[in-house]
């Protein structure tokens, strides 16, 4: 249900993360192009966002299990937002597993300063304001919609990214590796997905407490100012891989040789 006269929640995170948006969309789709040159550059960021979905939906189950003692009221909502085709975890499982196959990588505990400080992060606010889970939620899920459907496409043009696994055809690969942007639902429902996510906070953010809302809305502009940190510590990953893979170096110079690399990271 659209919310009529004052804004909505969803409305007012969206106006007050406007730059934060501006600037991520244009790190990420700068970078998406040196990021669909080789598999092993994608899948550190696909590891960064695993880290930060896995920890925001496991504290997601917590709260809203029988053992969690938070105000009730907040506990409804959650438990009323939450809808396990969203759930991105088991969908990036996949994805992680298809593109590192036999090179082992785990996502139980970050290893780089930026993804650990972030999942520390996530785990306090949510502790201390559980309602912090529902900016969380609103933000990732709902950019899957819009700019995921954006980096899906650009990953379907993207020419000898998908690594080859054990036979599989062109279209198998683009499946195996786009589940971050899929969801198991009956083809045509996707979009349903998302608006019943809107019509729940919709009918229940009029139980939230306006600090609450306030507290939601600046939660959601520092998650943009955490994935431009995420994005920068991916720069440095990539630009030591590149540095020290002898195949990656001369693919890259070759396919990128009008803008070197360290220009082209360093140009957002
Ligand atoms: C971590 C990265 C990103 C996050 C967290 C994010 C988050 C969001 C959110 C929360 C919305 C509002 C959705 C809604 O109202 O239903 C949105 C809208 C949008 N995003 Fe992103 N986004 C990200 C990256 C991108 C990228 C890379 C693009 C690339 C083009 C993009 C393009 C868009 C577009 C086109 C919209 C729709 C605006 C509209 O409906 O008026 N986003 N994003």
């Amino acid at each position: 249900m659209e919310q009529q006269g004052p804004l909505g929640l969803a409305q007012q995170i969206n106006a007050s993360t406007r730059e934060g948006h501006d600037v991520v969309n244009r790190l990420i789709m700068s970078r998406l192009a040196l990021g669909l040159q080789d598999h092993t550059l994608y899948r550190e960021g696909l590891l960064s966002f695993a880290f930060v979905f896995k920890t925001f939906e496991e504290e997601w189950a917590s709260l809203m299990s029988s053992s969690s003692n938070i105000d009730p009221r907040i506990k409804t909502i959650l438990q009323n937002l939450y809808s396990t085709p969203l759930l991105r975890t088991p969908q990036l499982t996949k994805d992680l597993l298809y593109y590192f196959g036999s090179t082992p990588f785990s996502t139980e505990a970050p290893t780089t300063i930026q993804r650990t400080a972030y999942v520390a992060h996530i785990r306090q606010v949510v502790a201390e304001k559980p309602h912090l889970l529902i900016s969380y939620a609103y933000i990732y899920y709902m950019a899957l919609f819009a700019g995921g459907k954006i980096v899906k496409y650009q990953m379907g043009k993207a020419k000898d990214f998908f690594p080859e696994r054990y036979g599989m055809t062109e279209e198998e690969r683009y499946t195996a590796g786009t589940n971050l942007f899929s969801f198991e639902v009956e083809q045509g429902k996707e979009e349903g997905l998302r608006t019943s996510f809107k019509g729940a906070l919709s009918d229940l953010e009029g139980t939230l407490t306006v600090e609450e809302r306030n507290d939601i809305i600046e939660e959601s502009k520092a998650i943009f100012a955490n994935n431009v940190l995420i994005i920068k510590e991916l720069d440095q990953i990539c630009s030591y891989l590149v540095a020290t893979s002898p195949s990656m170096s001369v693919k890259m110079a070759s396919r990128m040789s009008d803008r070197p690399l360290v220009e082209f990271i360093h140009s957002e």
